[in-house]
């Protein structure tokens, strides 16, 4: 994590944070700018008591109106762009800048309330850092550059005495100081928490051995969403499970950590066959591995399958120095394609399926690829028509 601006240092982490958070800091921006900008404009009030019903008046009241114009455009603009973390903080940033220039005037018009203004604006500062929700950065930069702002047409006016001015000084530093460093906590302590529900979220859904996705993974959330997601949008979706040769032999053989490493090989060379962050390669149990790939029909997960094997039988893992372990897999391919598939059935079956081809594979010799296009029937019958 970047000790200045509080956010990890990875970009990509990051922004997943961001995104993650971003409904959470929309509500949040659109609550602290109205609360905001109807004060602003509720303090008019103490502009007519000070300049009395004068042109003066008027102009400041324009500023606060001009405040709150732009705090609701802020909301309106983040409410037309739901997924823009970038928009969220450039129009909070915007808004915070609107009313730091906005005060100026008032400051100006009204010189012989500066003690109050000095506390207006240590409270304003205190809301940039902690009340609306920002990049640390940037509130750091608009609130420096306000408190420097404000102190020199503080001075400018020539209402307070030195002493006056030293106090006025010293006391926005400190609520500078105190500002940041507690704005700096709470961000920091934001992404601790996003840190360790990451951690508990792979956990869960992770196998440790292998960094695949577990079975629990695939049955609560991953199968249900890519079936409902094809059904909805009418396309393809591939399930191939497949399964070492012989793996009990390697254990037998070489031991249980040349297994691993062979469980770990296998599945490094799987995962960089598949598309990135589109399909996913699910540890379904010991040594068997089901693949999920979106929009992807039964020609296509079959070529997919047959690189694999071969691909697989083709690869030596080294479990020992100069020592290494070629093995073969069985795959069993099924598809759906919802554009035909209209009848609802048990998300399990898809998945059964694609089990009994891979055993018929091992049943027909191994090291080799079984297909069947799925046709969904409710029921434990599921329909099936041989491919090639
Ligand atoms: N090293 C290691 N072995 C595992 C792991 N999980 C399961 N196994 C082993 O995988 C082996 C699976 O053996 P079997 O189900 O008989 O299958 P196989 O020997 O591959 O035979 P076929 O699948 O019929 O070709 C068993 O010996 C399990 O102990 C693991 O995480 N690491």
């Amino acid at each position: 994590m970047s000790r200045l601006s509080a956010e990890f240092t990875d970009k990509s982490v990051e922004a997943h944070f961001s995104h993650h958070l971003l409904p959470q800091t929309k509500a949040q921006l659109r609550t602290t700018l109205l609360f905001c900008a109807t004060a602003y404009l509720l303090f008019a009030v103490t502009d007519v008591l000070a300049l009395g019903l004068t042109s003066m008046a008027l102009v400041l009241f324009g500023c606060r109106l001009a405040v709150g114009v732009v705090a609701v455009a802020s909301c309106v603009t983040n409410y037309l762009h739901p997924h823009s973390v970038r928009r969220v903080y450039l129009t909070a940033s915007i808004t915070e800048v609107v009313g730091m220039l906005a005060f100026a005037p008032i400051v100006l018009a009204r010189p012989a309330e500066l003690p109050w203004h000095s506390m207006s604006i240590g409270l304003m500062i205190m809301a940039v850092y902690l009340y609306i929700p920002n990049r640390l950065v940037y509130s750091l930069a608009i609130s420096v550059i306000s408190t420097i702002v404000f102190i020199v047409v503080a001075i400018l006016t020539g209402t307070l005495s030195g002493q006056e001015q030293l106090t006025m000084i010293m006391l926005l530093i400190l609520a500078n100081c105190f500002g940041y460093i507690s704005a700096r906590r709470y961000h920091v302590i934001r992404r601790e928490e996003f840190r360790v529900q990451s951690v508990f979220k792979n956990l869960s859904e992770r196998d440790p051995l292998t960094g695949c996705h577990n079975r629990r993974y695939l049955q609560q959330e991953l199968l249900n969403m890519e079936l409902s997601r094809a059904r909805r949008f009418r396309l393809s979706l591939a399930v191939i499970a497949c399964d070492i040769d012989y793996f009990k032999s390697v254990n037998d053989t070489y031991g249980h950590a040349a297994g691993d490493r062979v469980l770990v090989a296998f599945t490094t060379l799987l995962r960089g066959m598949i598309r990135e962050n589109v399909d996913s390669l699910i540890r379904f149990g010991g040594e068997e591995f089901l693949l999920v790939l979106p929009e992807t029909d039964l020609a296509g997960a079959m070529h997919l399958a047959e690189r694999m094997r071969l691909a697989v039988a083709a690869a030596a893992t080294n479990i020992a120095p100069g020592k290494s372990v070629s093995v073969t897999a069985s795959f069993g391919v099924t598809s759906v394609n919802f554009a035909n598939v209209v009848a609802r059935f048990p998300q399990e079956s898809v998945i059964e399926l694609a089990d009994q081809l891979l055993y018929a594979a091992k049943h027909d010799g191994r090291n080799t690829v079984k297909a069947l296009e799925f046709y969904g029937r409710p029921g434990l019958h599921v329909a099936a028509r041989a491919v090639g």
